[in-house]
């Protein structure tokens, strides 16, 4: 074709139709994708019963509880790579994520299926895809399978006591008071993601810890302590919903201080928190990962500059995609320094 033959307008027009199918079949896999993972802005429409389900325990929400588990092998300093260790690790992995999470998530969509119908219609519970006596059967499993396994690693691992047992207890205690009325404590700002960042450190690090080693106190602190910059993770979810939680009375911490002093206190807490665990590490001479982590610190002082503090109602997931992988391997170097002091 030469350059003055023109382009019919036919043949562009043919174009114009496949690439916006194209990028139709491109937005819908997506937002299917979306839907499985119990992703914000997922497709609805869903037939398929286990596809619900799965759809409903939000597997997404379980890499950091996932993660959790590995950093607390970690820091048990017992850790090796035998057979049966990867099985033991697996199977805790299976009780904090698939079993614990999906069990707090789908209690909490049962507890806000009306808040939802307001908000986000399609969920499945307000859209009328799972009937609620179903939902409650799936909480139910969840739970004692989840019971159950931790018990079961607590024998796998000769536990005097049964430690995993016990935080599977107080964690879905947690989820539940979390979610389900009187106490709510997602209703209140400071509680609600405290929970919310102390569950997603604390339990499952110390789970994997009591695991392979003995759980003592200085890790429960140490990781309940971590879980304040965990709670600046969370108060970063709350910017989205800032609007319908003031309609509704939710006192989030973006309601209570307002958009910019809320992002700044999340960020604050954030850094602070990791950088005095980084001060612990150099006090217990472990100065080249206080060092490391230091350094991973840096890149999310730069996201939160970037990004989050800029427009953090539009950038938060931007800056949590960015900023996250930093956080999470700071949390791995800690384990692994704490692990050289399995008797402390
Ligand atoms: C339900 C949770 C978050 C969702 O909150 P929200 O309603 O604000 O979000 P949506 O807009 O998506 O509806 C998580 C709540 C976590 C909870 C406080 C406790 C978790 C406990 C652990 C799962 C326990 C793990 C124990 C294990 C490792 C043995």
């Amino acid at each position: 074709m030469s350059e003055l033959t023109p382009i019919t307008p036919n043949s562009n027009s043919t174009e114009a139709i496949n690439a916006s199918d194209e990028v139709k079949a491109v937005v819908e896999s997506g937002s299917k994708a979306r839907q499985l993972l119990g992703m914000k802005g997922a497709a609805a429409g869903e037939t398929s019963v286990w596809k619900i389900r799965l759809q409903l325990m939000k597997p997404i929400t379980w890499i950091p509880l996932i993660w959790g588990v590995v950093c607390g092998a970690a820091s048990s300093g017992n850790y090796t790579w035998t057979l049966e260790n990867v099985l033991k690790a697996g199977l805790c992995m299976l009780l904090s994520g698939p079993l614990m999470a999906g069990y707090v998530q789908i209690t909490n969509d049962y507890y806000d299926r009306e808040i939802d119908a307001i908000n986000e219609p399609y969920r499945p519970i307000p859209s009328g895809a799972i009937p609620l006596p179903q939902v409650i059967t799936q909480i139910w499993v969840l739970l004692i399978a989840g019971l159950l396994i931790a018990f079961a690693l607590d024998k796998w691992a000769g536990n005097p006591f049964p430690t995993i047992t016990s935080i599977a207890i107080i964690g879905s205690f947690i989820g539940y008071i979390y979610s389900a009325p009187p106490l709510k404590l997602k209703q209140n700002g400071w509680l609600g993601s405290y929970a919310l960042g102390a569950s997603y450190i604390t339990f499952p690090w110390c789970t994997g810890h009591a695991l392979f080693g003995n759980l003592n106190l200085t890790i429960v602190i140490l990781t309940m302590f971590y879980s304040l910059a965990g709670l600046g993770i969370a108060i970063v979810n709350d910017f989205k919903s800032v609007e319908g939680d003031r309609q509704l009375g939710l006192q989030s911490l973006p309601v209570m201080f307002g958009i910019t002093n809320a992002a700044l206190i999340c960020v604050v807490m954030i850094d602070l928190f990791q950088g005095l665990i980084a001060a612990y590490l150099v006090s217990i001479h472990e100065n080249l990962y206080a060092a490391i982590l230091v350094l991973l610190i840096i890149p999310q002082i730069t996201f939160q500059d970037m990004y989050f503090l800029r427009d953090p109602i539009n950038n938060d997931v931007k800056y949590q995609a960015s900023a996250q992988p930093f956080l999470v391997l700071g949390m791995l170097v800690t384990g692994i320094a704490l692990g050289h002091h399995a008797g402390i």
